[in-house]
């Protein structure tokens, strides 16, 4: 019998490991760059932390059994964790806060779909404690710097505003608004035209549904549809999309219609779509969630919130398509032979002598059973780039070889 991992999980190779911390580290350095500090949350959470408020669903988290006292499950995303960590563990802190994460996040899929991973690895920031247009703006430049630092091309940001669409769908009657957003939400025309609703309201729903496109082109739209309650979330928006423009490569598309299925969201939401393979991609989404944190708080205080989770195996598989990643982990720069037994010590020392002079070298021991024909091929496979024979009294002789 051959052991298998289970169903949607995968084991990463070091090839594999090499390539994802490529990724990491260039996102790594743009949050630590902007001041954020790295956070660690449990991949075990309670389900009611998970679904605190409804914005999650029970049918989209992986659920574990035997736990009598306490229902648990697997992480599907961070920012409810972090809420809770931020307004108990680290109650009283200064505000604003920023931190970012790179971890693991379980999800669970009910359609069965080949490939399909259950875990997933995303790297994202949470600024907790602003709310204003600024916070906003730095989230999205700070999404912009995070893509610049991949290489990543040919992308563009959807920005929508869960505040400003609530609003445009509270004309539609309460029992059918769930049908409505639903279908907005999958850009589904023929559900909408088939809705038993009013000509003007179905008109209205066709309107909602093709407010994206040019700022400028979709304010002029939305300024027909009597939006007198949302005038101040308009006036705001406008003012984000006048902050970020002067940034070239930040290309916006103004969605109106973007629905979110997670549900925290209170004001902007965003998410980053990839064109290169003709194909497009979600590589990252986020928004602001300002009654997030208070659902956690022991008095219900609101402290307001906004971030953004990049997906790791999106970019990965865009990068990859790209050729930018690494296509081996780095080869060792030394293989240290001991040319007797009576030189084994000997050779230790010589390998701690050289990691030393120099932290970033990479030195590996020959652990014998090898002729020196089988030592200089297996060198020369693994591009290695000097070997040093060591003899009993410690004195070395280098031999330098061609790496590919
Ligand atoms: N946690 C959200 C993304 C997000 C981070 N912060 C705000 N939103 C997700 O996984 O979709």
């Amino acid at each position: 019998m051959a052991y298998q991992p289970a169903t949607g999980a995968r084991d990463l190779l070091p090839v594999d490991v090499a390539q994802k911390h490529w990724i990491e580290d260039r996102l790594q350095q743009v949050f630590e760059r902007w001041g954020y500090h790295r956070i660690i949350t449990s991949t075990l959470e309670r389900m009611d932390t998970l679904m605190a408020g409804g914005a999650i669903e029970r049918t989209a988290v992986l659920q574990l059994q035997n736990f009598e006292d306490e229902e648990l499950g697997l992480r599907p995303e961070l920012t409810a964790s972090i809420a809770r960590t931020a307004v108990t563990r680290m109650a009283g802190t200064t505000y604003p806060q920023r931190l970012y994460y790179n971890a693991n996040v379980f999800q669970r899929t009910r359609e069965f779909r080949q490939n399909y991973q259950h875990e997933l690895y995303q790297a994202g920031v949470e600024l907790l404690g602003s709310s204003g247009v600024l916070a906003d703006a730095e989230v999205l430049l700070l999404v912009a710097d995070c893509l610049q630092a991949l290489s990543l091309e040919n992308w563009h940001l959807i920005l929508g505003d869960a505040g400003i669409t609530r609003s445009l769908l509270k004309a539609f009657p309460e029992n059918l608004r769930q049908t409505v957003t639903s279908a907005i939400a999958h850009l589904d025309r023929i559900t909408i035209d088939s809705l038993p609703l009013s000509d003007e309201l179905i008109e209205r729903a066709r309107i909602i549904l093709d407010l994206r496109g040019k700022p400028s082109d979709v304010f002029q739209k939305v300024s027909n549809l009597g939006l007198e309650e949302s005038l101040e979330e308009v006036t705001k928006l406008k003012s984000l999309v006048e902050l970020i423009k002067s940034r070239a490569d930040l290309p916006l598309i103004l969605d109106l219609s973007l629905i979110q299925t997670i549900d925290y969201y209170s004001g902007i939401v965003f998410e980053v779509v990839n064109s290169n393979d003709g194909q497009p991609r979600v590589l990252g989404r986020g928004g602001r969630y300002d009654e997030l944190l208070g659902l956690y708080h022991p008095q219900k205080e609101n402290i307001p919130g906004i971030g953004f989770s990049l997906f790791i195996e999106d970019l990965y598989q865009v990068l990859l398509f790209n050729g930018q990643l690494p296509q081996t982990t780095p080869a060792s720069d030394w293989l240290i032979v001991p040319e007797t037994p009576d030189a084994n010590a000997a050779a230790f020392a010589y390998a701690a002598k050289l990691r030393q002079s120099n932290n970033l070298v990479r030195v590996e021991m020959d652990l014998g059973g090898r002729d020196t024909n089988a030592i200089r091929q297996y060198a020369s496979d693994r591009s290695i780039g000097q070997i040093a024979w060591i003899k009993a009294d410690g004195s070395p002789i280098i031999e330098s070889l061609d790496r590919e």
